[in-house]
């Protein structure tokens, strides 16, 4: 049972009243909990250091906190893990922390230890430089049209100037032709208006050129590197939040790079070039905007920076109701079989009431802030044509002047804001660059390509599993294979059974090489499938077949054309024959048409293991793993099954692993797992007479069945 306790990590009192009740209360956890903090992760577990156990936690903890409170003011994602016996300390880096508390297995081990990331994922600029390289020309054209369309900016308030001069001149003078005299200036005008808006729409074009191809290099890269990652990684990592760096976190960056290189650069040139431009027009002017202007925008931007923040939490509480509904919909069979839709309907509410409040809150507090900047904009303008009016009565400055002035001026008010707000875009986006970028050179533990291969005529499918000792690396302390030894002989069949959790699916695992074992070898054809390549192993050597097998939401044809993409219609039609599903898949309208849905959910639990057996038997394995994979079945869906497995075991080495006794009891060899070893072996009739293990087990399952 989990029980989580949340508290604000920066509120230490509570947090350290939190952990020491806790502590002395279960001071055997001191006693029984040891401190390792593996390379690379961020899992601490406390009793190397029995003595000052407690202290060097609640150091780690503020260590933690402040660095991630200090690089940067956005929420980072990280977590580091303490566990302390059956309590688990979870700090992120979302300066939020939970003591989740939980229950010790038989070992003193705790059941759910996460390897967390580094806190603070670094960007790193080469890697950014690898994506900008290629759409370096385009780039360089958008800065220099954006460039060139912000000195165009700068102009434009001293034309309007010379335009205001000429139309006061006439008004004054009352001599010439007012047409005649205003067209020059404003043709002028209009022909600067017109370059201008040509550059921004050619800078904008070329801008989200770039960003939208440097997006998707990146997307396409992380998605093939996320692909090349072992299964550990996935242990380690929750999907959603993978996901997220392809969606979200790409998204967030593309926008944080497009607008940082166009508006970034267009307002620091405005910002300087018509602060020159005002100097000239009236020093002392100037001098009165450079006093109060600072002070406007440094207020601007820290209420903008308090609305930001309401914004990012309202944007998390759509996120978290998002979160329900994903839930409850994803899982809608179980809700409806546990008749909770009422209650998921109030969760849902309650989450969406708590979204629309923030909402409501971030719009009064963003009307308030419009309000009072057009209030002090406004007063900026008349303070100014007070102050210039007094200038021009006293023939220090021309109403032009104060024209070019006014709007200058207005036009630094503008680049100023934009680069306060600039700013927290700029960070935003390199915090999810550097999300990205995590996972963009990492590179697996176990290598999908590289090493050789054992021509197809010359391969017996002999496997050896020689001493192997293996913990998974999400739960290092928890040795779930002991010095293992089995050898699977070439076309014959070799089941393990045992107790729940004894490490059955995981001998399957290691021949697949999901994992690499800890010590010992495997080998195959007397060779060490570490040496061997891994795409050839998984995709010609071995097939699978597991308890639940997950089919894509694409058509029957498709999916048994998953385990090999070129293969023809009639192949696919032939291994579905071999697998019992060719009648079945033709009695449907739209035959190897027809689309199976999400998961294959559309299919009944018989007729999806049967796809997986066709999808496993096309690529013709020699070795073949049968991960219970009848055990979900009812007797006559075991049946049909059990029949095209009998068909496709025939030549080839099998590994079965399974809970039910009665499937396997003509192996050619049982294996009894207990604690993560063999302890009998041999066939049906020995283990039998042996009165072993193996006979208590065939008992016990009588018994259940006779109940
Ligand atoms: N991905 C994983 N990460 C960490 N521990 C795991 C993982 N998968 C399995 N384990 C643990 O390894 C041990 C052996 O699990 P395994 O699935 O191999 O057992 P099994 O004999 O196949 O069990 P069952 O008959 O119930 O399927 C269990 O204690 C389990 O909790």
């Amino acid at each position: 049972m989990l029980q989580l306790l949340c508290c604000r990590a920066r509120a230490a009192a509570p947090l350290r009243s939190l952990l020491y009740p806790r502590c002395n209360k279960t001071a055997e956890i001191w006693k029984r909990s040891r401190l390792y903090k593996s390379p690379g992760s961020h899992v601490y577990n406390s009793s190397q250091h029995p003595g000052n156990a407690l202290s060097r936690i609640w150091s780690l903890t503020q260590r933690a906190l402040r660095r991630s409170a200090t690089r940067t003011s956005q929420p980072t994602g990280g977590t580091l893990k303490f566990i302390l016996g059956p309590t688990i300390l979870t700090v992120s880096s979302r300066l939020f922390c939970h003591v989740a508390h939980c229950e010790a297995d038989e070992n003193n081990n705790t059941p759910a230890e996460v390897v967390g990331k580094n806190p603070a994922p670094e960007f790193k600029w080469h890697i950014l430089w690898e994506f900008v390289k290629p759409q370096l020309f385009a780039l360089i054209g958008a800065v220099v049209l954006a460039f060139g369309a912000a000195i165009l900016n700068i102009q434009i308030p001293l034309m309007l100037g010379d335009l205001v001069n000429v139309v006061a001149r006439y008004l004054r003078e009352h001599t010439g032709n007012y047409v005649h005299e205003i067209r020059g200036p404003a043709l002028k005008l209009l022909g600067l208006y017109g370059i201008q808006g040509l550059l921004t729409s050619g800078y904008i074009i070329l801008l989200s050129r770039v960003g939208e191809r440097v997006a998707a290099d990146m997307r396409k890269t992380l998605f093939t590197s996320l692909l090349r990652q072992d299964v550990a990684f996935f242990d380690a990592n929750k999907t959603g939040q993978l996901v997220n760096r392809l969606t979200a976190d790409i998204q967030e960056f593309k926008s944080s790079f497009k607008l940082v290189i166009s508006q970034g650069l267009r307002s620091i040139t405005q910002t300087v070039g018509c602060f020159v431009s005002l100097y000239f027009i009236s020093p002392k002017l100037t001098g009165l905007t450079v006093v109060v202007l600072p002070c406007l925008v440094g207020a601007g931007a820290l209420i903008g920076s308090f609305l930001r923040r309401l914004s990012r939490l309202a944007q998390e509480q759509v996120a978290k109701a998002t979160g329900v509904a994903d839930e409850a919909l994803g899982n809608v069979r179980t809700v409806k079989a546990f008749a909770m839709e009422d209650r998921e309907r109030q969760l849902y509410a309650h989450e969406v009431n708590k979204s629309c409040e923030m909402n409501e809150n971030l719009g009064a507090g963003i009307a308030v802030f419009q309000g009072i900047s057009n209030i002090a904009l406004n007063c900026i303008v008349l303070g100014t044509i007070f102050a210039g009016g007094t200038l021009i009565s006293n023939n220090e400055l021309s109403p032009g002047d104060l024209m070019s002035f006014l709007v200058a001026s207005q036009t630094v008010q503008r680049s100023l804001a934009s680069i306060s707000i600039l700013f927290g875009q700029m960070v935003r986006g390199i915090s999810s660059g550097a999300r990205v970028f995590e996972y963009l050179s990492l590179e697996p533990s176990i290598p999908l390509s590289g090493g050789g291969r054992i021509p197809y005529h010359s391969l017996t499918g002999r496997v050896d599993f020689m001493n192997i000792s293996f913990s998974y690396p999400t739960r290092p302390g928890h040795q779930v294979l002991k010095r293992f030894n089995l050898t699977l002989p070439p076309s014959k069949t070799v089941a393990i059974v045992g107790e729940s959790g004894g490490g059955k699916s995981t001998v399957a695992s290691l021949l697949e090489r999901f994992y690499d074992p800890n010590s010992g070898v495997i080998m195959l054809d007397g060779l060490d499938i570490r040496t061997l390549d891994l795409s050839w192993l998984r995709g010609q050597v071995i097939g699978f077949i597991n308890q639940e097998p997950v089919l894509f939401g694409s058509s029957i044809m498709e999916n048994i054309r998953f385990g090999k993409p070129e293969a023809t219609d009639a192949e696919v039609i032939n291994a579905a024959k071999q697998a019992n599903a060719h009648r079945f898949i033709t009695s449907f309208p739209d035959g190897y048409n027809t689309v199976v849905g999400e998961r294959g959910v559309t299919l009944s639990g018989g007729q999806k293991q049967r796809v997986a057996i066709a999808r496993a038997l096309i690529k013709n394995p020699s070795i073949l793993v049968l991960d219970e994979a009848t055990s979900a079945l009812d007797a006559e869906s075991e049946r049909v099954v059990q029949e095209a497995l009998d068909r496709a075991t025939r030549g080839r080495t099998v590994l079965i692993i399974a809970h039910r006794l009665s499937t396997i009891q003509g192996a050619d060899l049982i294996c009894v797992m207990s604690n993560g070893r063999v302890v009998e072996a041999g066939t049906h009739l020995e283990l039998l007479s042996k009165g072993g293990l193996y006979s208590d087990l065939i008992r016990r399952q009588r018994a259940e069945g006779q109940k």
